[in-house]
């Protein structure tokens, strides 16, 4: 089987390679082969790859700067997708394409389910809600997998910062009123194949909009304490966690207070293994912590 992977240089991209088994070949164009930001030049490069299934994992990830770089967030993360979800479509291919939490607002108090009204805070959210209402736009078969707080060893994320701050500071302030629940990378991309593979094999599975993330909830704060918690005495030094209100963290974008996402049709749908977020999190602390990436 043949994947074309968008992103594959990002967190979960870098994660989908080495995920992927033996049966699978992955072609991943990087920004010098294919760049998004030129996205009429999508169809072309599409059509003239040998592939049986696409990977969206490309993305303009940046919260806080998307609400002064607008063009730019929507170029990638609404115009790209709609393109290849047309292109897939026109090939007679499936795709996979990752969306996110933050196309919520966060105010249902109770897990969203893929159904539920969306309603996005900043430009970040709003863009990757136009990109999913691209992509649904299009005649082909499109898996749309939200997920949430997505953090591994690739990349810049939550987990890299808090252990980068607590290796400069004796104290940490962080937000304790926005719930969600933490994603390993790892479990992310093994979802995202899994998904592919079925979109591959069942042609009679048309997609849809589904849900993922690691199982269970925390608050960015429960987050942080159990980065420090887990990761134990192999930091040389631990700062204390300072539980914090949103109102005291003020940032550019908005973000959800609650974004939990209810992902049990995708478990039922998939069979994708569900660890719980701490289970997650601590595997993901070994393989940083003892250099086993
Ligand atoms: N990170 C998170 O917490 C969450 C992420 N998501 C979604 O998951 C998906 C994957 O996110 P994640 O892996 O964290 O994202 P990253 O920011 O780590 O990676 C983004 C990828 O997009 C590529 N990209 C960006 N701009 C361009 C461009 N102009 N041309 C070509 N490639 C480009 C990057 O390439 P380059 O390396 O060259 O910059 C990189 O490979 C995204 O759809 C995101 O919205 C959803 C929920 C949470
Ligand atoms: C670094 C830091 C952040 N915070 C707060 C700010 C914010 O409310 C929350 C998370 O901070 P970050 O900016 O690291 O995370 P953020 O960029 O909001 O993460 C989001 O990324 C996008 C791509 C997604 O799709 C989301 O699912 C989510 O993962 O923690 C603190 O309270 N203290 C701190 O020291």
């Amino acid at each position: 089987m043949k994947l074309l992977l968008l992103g594959g240089t990002g967190q979960l991209g870098r994660e989908i390679f080495l995920h992927a088994g033996p049966g699978l070949s992955i072609v991943a164009p990087t920004r010098r082969d294919l760049d998004l930001v030129r996205p009429e030049t999508i169809d072309s490069y599409v059509a003239a790859q040998d592939v049986d299934v696409i990977v969206n994992a490309a993305a303009y990830t940046a919260v806080d700067k998307a609400e002064s770089e607008r063009d730019l967030a929507f170029v990638l993360n609404a115009e790209v997708p709609g393109r290849l979800a047309a292109a897939a479509a026109a090939k007679g291919i499936p795709l996979v394409h990752v969306s996110t939490d933050y196309v919520f607002d966060g105010i249902k108090g109770a897990p969203y389910r893929p159904t539920d009204p969306v309603a996005p805070l900043g430009v970040y959210g709003a863009s990757k809600e136009a990109g999913e209402k691209a992509v649904r736009a299009t005649s082909g078969r499109a898996v749309i997998l939200r997920t949430a707080w997505v953090y591994g060893p690739f990349g810049g994320n939550f987990m890299k910062t808090m252990l980068r701050l607590g290796r400069e500071r004796d104290v940490l302030r962080v937000v304790d009123d926005q719930r969600g629940t933490p994603t390993a990378s790892a479990d992310l991309a093994a979802a995202s194949l899994a998904i592919a593979v079925r979109l591959v094999n069942d042609p009679g599975d048309h997609g849809g909009t589904f849900h993922f993330t690691n199982a269970g909830e925390t608050t960015w704060c429960g987050f942080a304490r159990a980065i420090f918690d887990l990761a134990g005495s192999r930091l040389a030094r631990r700062p204390d966690v300072l539980a914090i209100t949103t109102a005291e963290y003020p940032t550019p974008a908005r973000r959800p207070a609650d974004s939990r996402l209810d992902c049990d049709a995708t478990i039922a749908r998939y069979h994708i293994s569900q660890p719980d977020w701490r289970t997650a999190l601590a595997s993901t602390l070994d393989r940083i912590l003892e250099r086993t990436i």
